[in-house]
């Protein structure tokens, strides 16, 4: 299924292109052509703070680094929100084991949940942070870096849009006010794998929501990219550039016009561990997306039919998309990921999934 569309390399897009009429144009022509064809880029001179970052990447190594018994004091058991720190090898994706170390946080939000709410709004809720005494400074940097994210987030959105032919705010309905509104974000360590180990730190995936901002936070390949016809792409760090790429939700509502593309990451080489930070973009929790797949003017259409369908490789069923509002597809997804924590707090929807128990470890993805 050889297509003259298809890539050898990610793009890189260069944000402040935005800043004149001209150049804002050709910006929003090549993220058309991503949108469509690759479903993953680079983002160069982008507005999150390089301070922040740079603060950011010193942290990481020190997170790590804290005490065993103080990591599990956060372990994500705890939490009904699946926020919190999962050890080493606690996740699979596709039945082998994924060798990575994880914390998940979010952005600042009180619990979602009341009395008579559905059981996904569960799923937002306050983080939990390891003791300030031990990382001081940590927590006020990651808030900051999560709020700056969050903002180039729903810009990015509003891009997305325009190049789709939808204009500035085709996609705001996705998302509830602010005040609502919570993102996730993951701060994880690729270690070097023991001798004659497999080399997966994480197994070919999709991601489910609409963007991902993907922050490298160490220089070591690994991240990989599937192009159309199935061949593995590598995707190196850049300094200054988030990587972004197209989940399955934006998928669905696009008809398949944006492209979730299937990613992996293969454990580092060489003798110190990667690191990384996925930023996860939120949709509603309330909206069902099999009510709200959009229309596109024909000339957009005509840029998916030059692509092509696209290959179908094995990975997670996002059936219940046409089914269930989009916070209950994501809370089956953390179920299915994190049964520890879906059996202590949410043991119904846990037998549903698991009608025989669970005895092995969690399902990433
Ligand atoms: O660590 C990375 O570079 C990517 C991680 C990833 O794809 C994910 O967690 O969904
Ligand atoms: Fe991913």
């Amino acid at each position: 299924m050889a297509s003259s569309n298809d890539f050898s390399s990610i793009p890189v897009l260069d944000y402040s292109l935005l800043s004149s009429p001209d150049t804002r144009t050709k910006f929003i022509e090549e993220l058309r052509h991503t949108l469509i064809n690759v479903g993953f880029l680079y983002l160069s001179n982008h507005t999150v703070s390089n301070e922040v970052i740079s603060s950011l990447i010193e942290y990481i190594p020190k997170l790590f680094a804290l005490p065993q018994e103080e990591k599990e004091k956060i372990k994500m058991a705890n939490s009904e929100h699946f926020l919190g720190y999962s050890k080493l090898g606690a996740e699979l994706t596709k039945g082998a084991v994924d060798y990575r170390e994880q914390f998940d946080f979010a952005t600042r939000h009180a619990s979602r949940w009341k009395a008579g709410d559905p059981d996904y709004y569960r799923l937002w809720g306050p983080s939990q942070w390891p003791d300030e005494n031990l990382i001081p400074g940590f927590r006020q940097t990651f808030e900051t870096y999560l709020e700056q994210v969050q903002e180039l987030g729903y810009d990015f959105s509003s891009l997305i849009s325009e190049a789709l032919g939808l204009g500035p705010d085709g996609l705001a309905r996705f998302y509830d006010e602010d005040r609502l509104m919570q993102h996730r974000a993951k701060i994880v360590k690729y270690p070097i794998p023991p001798p004659g180990a497999n080399d997966q730190g994480v197994g070919p995936h999709y991601d489910a929501g609409f963007s991902t901002f993907l922050l490298q936070a160490s220089d070591h390949r690994g991240l990989q990219v599937q192009n159309l016809a199935g061949e593995w792409i590598d995707a190196p760090p850049i300094p200054g550039t988030f990587v972004i790429n197209f989940g399955k939700a934006l998928e669905f509502v696009t008809g398949g016009l944006a492209r979730a593309t299937s990613h992996r990451v293969l454990s580092p080489k060489g003798d110190t561990p990667r690191y990384s930070v996925p930023f996860f973009q939120n949709i509603s929790l309330t909206i069902k997306l099999a009510d709200e797949v959009l229309e596109f003017p024909p000339e957009i259409l005509k840029l998916r039919d030059a692509r092509g369908t696209v290959a179908n490789t094995d990975s997670v069923n996002f059936s219940e998309f046409h089914t269930e509002p989009s916070g209950k597809v994501n809370l089956i997804g953390r179920v299915k990921s994190h049964p520890d924590v879906a059996e202590r707090h949410y043991p119904e929807l846990f037998k549903a999934i698991f009608p025989n128990g669970f005895s092995g470890k969690g399902s990433a993805y």
